[in-house]
This record gives C-alpha cells, structure tokens and sequence, in this order.
C-alpha cells in the first residue's frame, strides 16, 4: 500500500475514533509502519478529528523526523513497541473511557488488568498488562512498555489509557475496538459477576480423517486422545474436547489423487 494511501487511513482510522469519543481534545495519538520501514504518526497535541494527511509526522525508527511536524510526545513507546514487534505495523493509544475508567480502578492484576470475558478478547488481544503510572511523554513509559510489548499486543498505562497494537492499522483499530468495548462488558458484569474464560477455556483436539472408521475404532482413538492430553497438559479429564471430522473419500485427496483412488 502507497504512503499516501496510509496517510489517508490513518487520518480515517483516527476520525472514526473521534466520533465514537475514543478519544478527545488532543488526547491519544496513533502510528503506522511506512513501506520505506519509517514511521508515521499523529502530531504532538494534534486532534484525532481534524488531522491533515500532508502534516502527519513521518519519523526514522530512532525517532529523528523526516518530514512534517513535530511528532507524539509519546513517539518513543511506539518505535519500542516496533522494535519488539517486528510483525507490528499499526499502533493505537487512547483515552477510550472505559479502557481509562479500567486504568483507574484501585487493586488491578498488573499481569492482566481485564479477565478473559469473551472468546475475541482472548483471540485479539490475550492478557493486558499494567504499566505503572508515568508522566505522559515519559521516556520511562516507553523503557516500560518495552519490556512487555514482545509477549504482549496491548499494554494498560495505569491511569491514563490503554496502548494497543496490530499487524496493520485496520487491526490495531479493531483490536481497540474490541478491548473498550470488552471494558465496558466488564463493568457492566462487575455488580454480577461473570464466567471467565479461564475456566472454560479447554483443550479442543480435532481430528479430520477419511470416513470409514468403525464407532469402536473412533471411540478408541478419543479415548486415547483425551489420556495423552490429560497427561501431558495436566488438565481434568473431563474439559479435554475430541472431535473427529469426518470426510467422504471421494472428496479428500493427496497429491492429487483422491483417496477413494488410492491403493487401488
Ligand atoms: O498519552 C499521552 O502521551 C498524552 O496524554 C496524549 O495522549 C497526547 O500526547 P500527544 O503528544 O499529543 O500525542
């Protein structure tokens, strides 16, 4: 995808986050790998409603600009989130409300501030970190985020806003997307509680084989299946899940030859 072509996504990505008041004011500011391997980001105290596409930063990965004008104060934890994540190429920071309100609440789990509600959070994002509060612009936030951005997309800066990353920009906005609004599921469960997908997360093992196994044969082999896992992942027995997916012979084939014509 052409530079200008970034440009544009970006000031779009960043308008459709103003207007759902992820972020206000000067607030937040957002980054993007360029083909030339350089990184382009919003302005310091620039509003992701009104950005200009021929004014965004574009900075050296050690942080010297190259063209427009003054880059993030928070420019340095982005390039070390680059650093760690070389599959990362889009980076959003907000002050999302409910992603903040959460940054705000006293006695977080700093190893993973939101538990496993739902199925995408665990898929997109994973654990959430908490990195201790730090001035914004802080050289020290980026030291902190650095040291968590290799095992981890999104980080939680503590009283201040959620840092969130994905291979592209479309997929840092859509894994922001679904962390706020897992946020706001979370305090809206927290009066009642809720399931964790911690509990029921559980080892699936498909199996996908060519018809024609007898039920006692396949009962065997899910048996068998379900002692290994047992065994070697130490998980009850009974939240080991074995499927086997059946197909026809004559619509499964190797090298091109369908198995119904194999051996014969
Ligand atoms: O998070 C920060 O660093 C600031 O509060 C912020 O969101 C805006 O800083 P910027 O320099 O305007 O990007």
């Amino acid at each position: 995808m052409s530079e200008s072509q970034l440009r544009q996504d970006l000031v779009r990505y960043a308008r459709s986050m103003y207007q759902r008041g992820y972020s206000s004011g000067g607030a937040g500011n957002i980054s993007l790998k360029l083909p030339d391997g350089n990184v382009l980001a919003t302005p310091t105290n620039s509003s992701f409603g009104d950005l200009d596409p021929d004014t965004l930063s574009k900075v050296t990965m050690t942080g010297e600009l190259l063209a427009g004008e003054k880059a993030s104060k928070e420019i340095l934890m982005h390039l070390a989130i680059y650093r760690q994540r070389p599959q990362c190429g889009g980076i959003v920071h907000l002050h999302s409300p409910w992603l903040t309100a959460l940054s705000c609440l006293p006695g977080l789990d700093n190893e993973n501030a939101l538990p496993p509600i739902t199925p995408y959070q665990v898929m997109r994002v994973g654990k959430l970190p908490v990195v201790r509060y730090l001035p914004p612009g802080s050289p020290v936030i980026a030291e902190e985020v650095e040291k968590l951005a290799a095992e981890h997309n999104s980080k939680l800066l503590a009283n201040h806003g959620p840092i969130i990353s994905g291979k592209d920009i479309r997929e840092a906005v859509f894994n922001a997307e679904e962390l706020e609004e897992t946020a706001r599921l979370y305090f809206m469960l927290k009066p009642f509680g809720m399931n964790s997908q911690e509990e029921k997360r559980m080892p699936e093992i498909v199996v996908y084989a060519v018809e024609g196994r007898s039920a006692e044969q396949k009962k065997t082999l899910m048996v068998k299946i379900t002692e290994a896992v047992v065994e070697s992942f130490g998980v009850e027995r009974d939240r080991v899940v074995v499927s086997i997916v059946e197909t026809k012979a004559s619509e499964k084939s190797r090298g091109g030859v369908l198995y119904c014509e194999r051996g014969k």
